[in-house]
């Protein structure tokens, strides 16, 4: 031995990070490039859904309709949670359900990507792929959802907001400066 020290710090994630949120607040993009930055698996319950029914979910709403889908959710989002520690982006209806929040809150951590209406509507309305917001007038749609879901989404264990500016980036590194402050769920391990 030389003498000098080789230890390094990487940080370790303990638990599944579940991003939870509206339609539009970036949960798939943001659990990406979080899932990047912290090198664990990216999983999304849309796009499992999706790969396992072969059908987009816009498809499986018409076909099979809502009630169906939420159950699939359910059962994608606790086998995702059986798994190693990972960044699972949910659909922004799956936080609704209790069984869905109890699981969450159990086996992994919920984090709320929060932005404002207009944040949300900007980047959804050109959008096709969101069944919930096909009616004669998805802005009001989309407000009406948002009001009901935000007192429940505000029961997620952390808060992340989509400031004007912020990109997907900044969002993920918030993410961690946030979840730094968790040692339950993000360690500074020795390596
Ligand atoms: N912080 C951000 N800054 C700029 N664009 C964003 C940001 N977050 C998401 N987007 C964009 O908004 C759109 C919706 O994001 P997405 O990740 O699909 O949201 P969600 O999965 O929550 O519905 C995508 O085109 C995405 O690239
Ligand atoms: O808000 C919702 O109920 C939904 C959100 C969508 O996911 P994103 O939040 O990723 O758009 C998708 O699960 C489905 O269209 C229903
Ligand atoms: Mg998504």
């Amino acid at each position: 031995m030389d003498g000098r020290d080789t230890r390094a710090q990487a940080l370790a994630l303990k638990k599944t990070v579940v991003l939870v949120g509206m339609m539009g607040a970036g949960k798939t993009a943001v659990g990406k490039a979080l899932a990047t930055a912290l090198r664990v698996p990216f999983r999304d319950s849309d796009a499992e859904i999706e790969s396992a029914a072969n059908m987009s979910i816009a498809e499986i709403f018409e076909r099979d309709g809502e009630p169906f889908f939420r159950a699939r959710e359910t059962q994608i989002i606790s086998r995702l949670l059986d798994g190693p520690p990972a960044v699972l982006s949910t659909g922004g209806g799956a936080y609704m359900r209790a069984e869905n929040r109890d699981m969450i809150t159990r086996r992994g951590v919920a984090v709320w990507l929060d932005a404002a209406l207009p944040v949300l509507w900007n980047r959804v309305r050109h959008k096709s792929t969101r069944p919930l917001l096909r009616t004669p007038d998805p802005h009001a749609t989309l407000r009406d959802i948002y009001e009901a879901r935000v007192p429940v989404y505000r029961l997620a264990d952390l808060t992340v907001t989509s400031e004007t500016g912020r990109s997907v980036e900044d969002m993920a590194a918030r993410v961690i400066e946030m979840l730094k402050a968790r040692p339950d769920v993000l360690a500074d391990e020795e390596i």
